[in-house]
């Protein structure tokens, strides 16, 4: 049952490793089958390097388990809020890659401060809600997912064109219309906060990209004109 979409997650999980953007057992991707009708996630707490296409746990939209010895990730239940809300995810990452963990532990909206950003981040990325001590204790993971779909309901750009999250206090969550895609905007995430971080050190404040070359950098990349890389 869906076998290229276990290949793909196991494959986008493996890369968390080559891409530096994970320690330990510290995050999680996730894919939704083309019906919509059932998510594959990696299992909790499996080693990358152990990972095989036939260990990923495959699950319904309400997050029974319909396939696998394994359990699935913990964070299963927020992969879930998102698929059901946003149509148009096809592939869920979770980090704690370093940088990108540092200003959400740190509550701060990662700035637009350049055209690397615009390519990849239709503006600043967004920080959610603290959640309550009773959120925690008796939904944490449905609470988790609940609070980035309300963040990412507030703003005003589409979800796809703002592919990332930060949770408060917690890590950055990102996506795309494929776990490969979704792998490619945690990459940049990181790389996007950590430039930013150090332009912050180095001029006190961060600067923000003027609004019309964000806007120039999403249209080349994304718009209907859109002339950035190969047609597709
Ligand atoms: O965020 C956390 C822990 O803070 C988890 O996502 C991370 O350790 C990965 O857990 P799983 O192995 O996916 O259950």
């Amino acid at each position: 049952m869906l076998d290229d979409l276990k290949q793909a997650v196991c494959h986008a999980n493996r890369r968390l490793v080559a891409e530096g953007l994970v320690t330990l057992t510290w995050g999680n991707v996730s894919g939704i089958s083309e019906d919509r009708r059932h998510m594959v996630i990696k299992p909790s707490g499996v080693p990358y390097e152990q990972l095989t296409p036939d260990q990923m746990v495959v699950t319904n939209l309400q997050g029974d388990v319909l396939e696998s010895g394994l359990r699935p990730s913990s964070d299963t239940p927020t992969h879930l809020e998102l698929y059901r809300r946003f149509e148009g995810i096809g592939g869920i990452v979770h980090t704690h890659s370093r940088f990108a963990t540092v200003y959400a532990q740190a509550r701060r909206p990662i700035p637009c401060t350049g055209t690397t950003h615009a390519d990849h981040f239709d503006g600043p990325i967004p920080v959610t809600r603290p959640l309550t001590q009773d959120q925690v204790a008796n939904d944490y993971e449905h609470e988790t997912g609940r609070a980035i779909v309300e963040c990412l309901s507030q703003q005003a750009n589409d979800p796809l064109r703002l592919p990332a999250v930060l949770v408060a206090g917690h890590a950055p969550f990102t996506w795309g219309t494929t776990p490969a895609k979704a792998l490619d905007n945690a990459v940049a995430l990181e790389a996007v906060a950590e430039m930013a971080l150090h332009l912050q050190r180095l001029t006190g404040d961060p600067i923000e990209l003027e609004p019309y070359v964000l806007a120039k950098h999403q249209a080349r990349k994304h718009g209907p004109d859109a002339y950035y890389g190969q047609p597709t």
